[in-house]
């Protein structure tokens, strides 16, 4: 069954509506100048209302590693997003301290081995924009679990599935209304990975 991770909580109440729809993991922005960008206080009260069984991970694009060792030493995230042109050896120096790493790949290399837990295929970071799912490698000629995001919504998530047939989806910009999470999406989108 494919798995759902629900990305760009940014409210500290988000943490509610997380621990109602339980997705399989959440995640939280740390790049810097995003829209759902969080500052640390942000970050640790949300870790701290939400559920412990659901995991939390921390998106970072292009910043500095000791940070994410921090914050995972510290239960702070239970796993990195790499979002940006992290090297291979970042991921190896986070993998080698057992941090879970989520690495942003281009399409044709979501076939290609890497150290990270999981591959990620996006359009751009955040940006609700979908891209041709042609492109993405078949099932069997993929080395790593696959999570499909960009533009992933309650309208095309089956479709998103069927076609790419991803060990998991990440949704951001999909689960919300008028810029804010929205409990009704959130929930649809669940049950429909679920179904
Ligand atoms: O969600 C964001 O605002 C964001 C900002 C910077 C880097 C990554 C971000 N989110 C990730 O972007 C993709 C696609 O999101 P969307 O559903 O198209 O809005 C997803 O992997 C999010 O984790």
């Amino acid at each position: 069954m494919t798995k759902i991770k629900l990305c760009g909580n940014f409210r500290v109440e988000d943490a509610d509506l997380l621990n109602k729809v339980q997705p399989d993991m959440a995640g939280i922005i740390f790049a810097p100048g995003q829209r759902r960008t969080v500052n640390l206080m942000t970050a640790l009260k949300i870790r701290e209302r939400l559920n412990d069984s659901i995991p939390l991970y921390g998106v970072f694009v292009n910043q500095n590693v000791m940070d994410m060792l921090t914050f995972f030493a510290n239960g702070l995230i239970q796993g990195v997003q790499l979002h940006g042109e992290e090297s291979e050896l970042e991921v190896t120096l986070l993998r080698e301290r057992n941090v879970p790493v989520i690495q942003v790949v281009k399409p044709q290399q979501a076939m290609l081995k890497t150290a990270a837990n999981y591959v990620l295929l996006d359009n751009e970071f955040g940006s609700g924009k979908t891209f041709d799912w042609r492109i993405v490698p078949p099932k069997p000629l993929r080395q790593t679990p696959l999570m499909l995001a960009g533009g992933l919504t309650t309208d095309n998530l089956q479709d998103a599935i069927n076609q790419v047939q991803p060990e998991w989806v990440d949704i951001s910009s999909g689960d919300e209304v008028a810029g804010n999470k929205n409990l009704e999406k959130m929930r649809t989108l669940v049950d429909i990975v679920r179904q």
